[in-house]
C-alpha cells in the first residue's frame, strides 16, 4: 500500500476507484466500504481511500476531549490490511473545515481525475454543508461521468455500526459489541513502565501501560483479557483505575495487567492488550489482604471463563 500525506501528492496514472472518511476504527461497517471498494475496482482500477487526521472532532470541539479508537498508525495498519492500494492521510485543520462541499469535491474531481468510481458510507461525506454533499458529490460526479455508490449502514444487534456507538459501548464496558462491531479485538498498546512494586509483594505482578494519550481507556474495571508480547498469546487478568485500595492521592487512572503463568521482566517492553470482557467494576478494599484475597477469585473466574470459552470453539 502506497501512502501520501497531501491529497495534491495523489496523482493516479491509472483509473481509480475511491472512497473517502475518517476510518477511526476500521470496523465492520468501514471494512464492508472498503470491500465494496476493492470489488468495483477489481483488475480494471486501482483502488484509492482517501482518510483524514487529526479527527474533525479532535479540531472543532475543542472544548471536549477526543478519544480515539485508533491511533493514527493502528488506522493505518488496520486500512493496510484491507488491501487497498493507495492510501491518502491528508490533514485536517480549521481552514479545511471551512471549505465548502462543492469546493471540496472540485479540489478531486475534475475533468483531468482518473476517478471512475466513488464508494460512499452512508454519512462518509465531509464538508461545510455535510447534509447536502451526498446529492452535490453526485450532482458533480455525474457531470464528469463518475458513477457514485452508496454503501448502507451496517447494523448489528440493531444498531448500526459506528465508531460513536463503539466508543459509547466502550465507556460502558460493554466490550463484546465492539469487538463485534470492531471485528476484531478492542486493544491497548503501550511500553511497560515501572508502577510501586507492590504486585510482586501481593504474589500478583502487574505491568503498567502506557498506552497513547489520545486512545480511548474502556470504563474503569477488572476484565478478562489476552496478552500478545513478542507474538506469543497470553491469558491475564487487567485492571482499569485508580487502585483506591492503595492510593491515596493520585487520582490517575492505571492500566495494569497481571499475566497467567508468566515470569519475566518485561519493563520497556512493547505489549498488546486485547480486551475481551468485563468481570467486575473497581472496589476500595479495607486492607491489602481483602484486595489479594479478591485477585484472587478474579483469576479462578477468569480462568474459568477462558476454559468454557475454549470448550465452545
Ligand atoms: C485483576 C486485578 C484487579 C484489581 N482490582 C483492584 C480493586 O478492586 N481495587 C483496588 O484498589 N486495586 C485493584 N487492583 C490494583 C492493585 O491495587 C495493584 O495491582 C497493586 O496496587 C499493584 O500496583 P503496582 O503495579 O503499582 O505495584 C487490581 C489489580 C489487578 C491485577
Ligand atoms: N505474570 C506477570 N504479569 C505481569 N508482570 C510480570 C509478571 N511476571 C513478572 N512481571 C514483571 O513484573 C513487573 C510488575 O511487578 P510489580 O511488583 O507489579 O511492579 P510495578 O509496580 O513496577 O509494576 C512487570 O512490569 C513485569 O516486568
Amino acid at each position: 500500500m502506497k501512502i501520501y500525506s497531501l491529497i495534491n501528492e495523489f496523482s493516479s496514472l491509472d483509473p481509480c476507484v475511491f472512497t473517502l472518511g475518517i476510518f477511526d476504527g476500521v470496523h465492520i461497517g468501514h471494512q464492508k466500504i472498503i470491500k465494496n471498494l476493492i470489488l468495483r475496482s477489481r483488475k480494471k482500477y486501482c483502488s484509492v481511500l482517501l482518510t483524514f487526521h487529526p479527527h474533525p472532532k479532535e479540531i472543532l470541539n475543542t472544548n471536549k476531549k477526543f478519544f480515539y479508537l485508533n491511533t493514527l498508525s493502528e488506522r493505518i495498519y488496520n486500512l493496510k490490511k484491507t488491501g487497498i492500494e493507495h492510501l491518502i492521510v491528508h490533514p485536517f485543520t480549521t481552514n479545511f473545515s471551512k471549505l465548502r462541499t462543492k469546493d471540496f469535491l472540485k479540489k478531486i474531481l475534475h475533468p483531468k481525475s482518473k476517478i471512475r468510481k466513488i464508494i460512499t458510507g452512508y454519512d462518509s461525506i465531509i464538508g461545510k454543508n455535510r447534509d447536502s454533499s451526498y446529492e452535490e458529490l453526485k450532482k458533480i460526479s455525474h457531470k464528469y461521468g463518475i458513477k457514485v455508490y452508496k454503501v448502507n449502514p451496517y447494523k448489528f444487534q440493531k444498531k448500526i455500526v459506528s465508531s460513536t456507538h463503539i466508543r459509547e459501548s466502550l465507556l460502558l464496558g460493554n466490550i463484546q459489541w465492539a469487538n463485534r462491531a470492531l471485528g476484531y479485538f478492542y486493544t491497548l498498546s503501550g511500553n511497560v513502565i515501572e508502577g510501586k512494586g507492590i504486585g510482586k509483594m501481593i504474589n500478583f505482578p502487574t505491568a503498567n501501560l502506557q498506552i497513547d494519550s489520545k486512545k480511548l481507556i474502556p470504563k474503569q474495571g477488572v476484565y478478562a483479557v489476552k496478552i500478545n508480547y513478542l507474538n506469543n498469546m497470553y491469558l491475564g487478568m487487567l485492571n482499569i483505575g485508580i487502585n483506591p485500595t492503595l492510593e491515596k492521592e493520585n487520582r490517575k487512572i492505571k492500566i495494569e495487567v497481571h499475566i497467567f503463568d508468566f515470569f519475566e521482566n518485561i519493563y520497556g517492553k512493547k505489549i498488546d492488550i486485547l480486551m475481551i470482557r468485563i468481570i467486575r467494576e473497581e472496589k476500595k478494599f479495607n486492607s491489602i489482604q481483602e484486595l489479594k484475597k479478591q485477585i484472587c477469585m478474579d483469576k479462578i473466574n477468569i480462568q474459568k471463563f477462558f476454559s468454557c470459552e475454549k470448550k465452545i470453539r
